[in-house]
């Protein structure tokens, strides 16, 4: 008896030992979206051996993420997010099962819900204020500001002190927890060879890759080591209970008192509170300031945008100081800019990679269990099935639509769908919102160099090495 053919997607030609690695360049989003043109919105790479199915349509993305999301809810591990994050107890590489849903759910409800959000208010207050300070003191010496810098260090700062309660940029501690996560943020974008391509696993022993990952994954341990002691220890204990402000929790005291009354089935133990706040900072720190520098540089390349919301903002705040969050709430505008920039400079381009846990049908298409499934975002947004012009920076395309980007309209989505999807929207949002709205309405902004052009490269996205 035959066994029925299997219909699969159409494939680019493959090398016999690379697969199509080789027709991938630094920029992995460009190279699949001109790929995806050629072969369609769903279609079979292979990663060396591994086969890898490729989405790039809002319908394609629809099957995954919302049709047969629980299929593809699990994470493909590797030895480096195993080794990076406690064997895979953080909430973004965990597999897909009971423990990973229990620290979902505490992560939605206690860590990131809307009212924990507000909760840090004073934090964006006091934050977005010394960032104020540091532009104005540029503006007196005439000097110009390198806004990529300040915006990295403004979010350290914010995560720093809604996870441990204080910000660790100003000591020598700090300093080198922030370049061991520098470190560890460029090892997981760094993509092992030696994964897909098996007689190559030796590679990563060989080049000092392994050796690095060993390295870090130690220094990292210690410094939280000592910030959970730090949390335990009587002093730092007593002296939150002393204003006994509840509403002034961090994560790391939330996730302590939950790992004490631990009476839940799943146990939530002393490497599980490491890698979620782990994850929290790697998933919270690199995507906050990419949104805001996208969203200022194209601000400054649309003069009659930048005046448009300027107006707004001004409009709104009248001559108050302090922007509040009411105000937020009424600025319209402000919000198409942002959805904009997440559609235009979609800054995590493909979402994580997740794996069939089963055979499935996709789009009629045969997708065997173990396959694994990578979403590009980016090219999702700039699809001219979805978008008119999508190569115009226009956020008036948001203006009286009710796309939103929380996951339920394929179509954007900048911070994934479904069960994975990201639960960081809340307290992204409050941050790039509160940041930006501050900057347009303080100041008034142009180019340090008039006649040059802006540099808009994107970073490189995935690292084969
Ligand atoms: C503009 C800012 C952000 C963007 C664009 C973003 C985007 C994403 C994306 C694309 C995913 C994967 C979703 C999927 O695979 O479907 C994700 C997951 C995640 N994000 Fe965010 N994120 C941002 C901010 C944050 C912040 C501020 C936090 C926490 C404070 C956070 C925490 C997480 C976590 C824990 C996950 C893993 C969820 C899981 O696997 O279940 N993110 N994010």
């Amino acid at each position: 008896l035959h066994k029925p053919c299997k219909k699969l997607p159409a494939s680019p030609p493959k090398l016999p030992i690379l697969g199509n690695l080789h027709q991938l360049s630094a920029l992995t989003h460009r190279s699949l979206q001109s790929l995806g043109r050629k072969y369609g919105p769903l279609m079979l790479l292979h990663f060396g051996s591994r086969p890898v199915i490729i989405v790039q349509s809002a319908d394609a993305a629809t099957e995954i993420m919302k049709t047969n999301d629980l299929i593809f809810a699990d994470k493909p591990g590797t030895r480096t997010t195993r080794r990076l994050f406690y064997d895979m107890k953080d909430i973004s590489v965990a597999p897909y099962g009971e423990y990973w849903r229990k620290l979902k759910s505490v992560c939605i409800l206690q860590l990131l819900s809307s009212k924990r959000v507000q909760s840090f208010n004073f934090i964006r207050e006091d934050e977005t204020a010394v960032l104020v300070k540091k532009i104005k003191s540029h503006c007196q010496s005439g000097s110009p500001v390198n806004l990529s810098e300040l915006f990295t260090s403004l979010t350290n700062d914010v995560i720093c002190r809604a996870a441990f309660g204080r910000k660790y940029s100003d000591g020598e501690d700090g300093k080198k927890f922030l370049m061991l996560l520098t470190e560890l943020l460029q090892l997981l974008g760094s993509v092992s060879i030696g994964e897909f391509i098996r007689c190559l696993s030796w590679i990563n022993r060989v080049n000092g890759f392994d050796n690095r990952v060993d390295k870090v994954a130690k220094d990292v341990d210690a410094f939280l080591e000592m910030v959970i002691q730090e949390h335990l220890n009587e002093g730092l204990i007593s002296c939150c209970a002393a204003d006994q402000d509840e509403s002034r929790e961090n994560f790391v005291d939330i996730l302590l008192n939950i790992y004490k009354d631990n009476d839940t089935g799943v146990s939530i133990d002393k490497d599980s509170i490491k890698a979620i706040i782990l994850d929290v900072y790697a998933a919270g720190t690199e995507s906050t300031p990419t949104v805001l520098e996208w969203a200022m540089t194209e601000l400054l390349q649309h003069p009659s945008v930048m005046k448009k919301l300027q107006t707004e903002v001004r409009e709104i705040v009248k001559d108050k100081q302090d922007i509040t969050e009411n105000d937020l709430e009424k600025m319209l505008y402000l919000k198409a800019v942002i959805k904009e920039t997440l559609r235009f400079h979609t800054p995590v381009p493909l979402l994580a990679p997740r794996v069939a846990r089963k055979d499935v049908k996709i789009m009629g298409y045969d997708i065997s269990a173990g396959t694994m499934v990578i979403t590009n975002a980016w090219a999702i947004g700039r699809d001219p099935v979805s978008w008119d012009e999508p190569e115009k920076f226009e956020p008036d395309r948001f203006v009286n639509s009710s796309i939103d980007f929380k996951g339920l309209d394929f179509e954007l989505i900048p911070f994934g769908a479904g069960r994975r999807g990201c639960p960081g929207i809340a307290f992204a949002m409050a941050t790039i919102e509160f940041v930006l709205a501050n900057l347009v309405q303080k100041f008034d902004w142009k180019l340090p160099d008039k006649g040059k052009e802006l540099d808009m490269k994107e970073r490189q996205e995935l690292l084969f090495i």
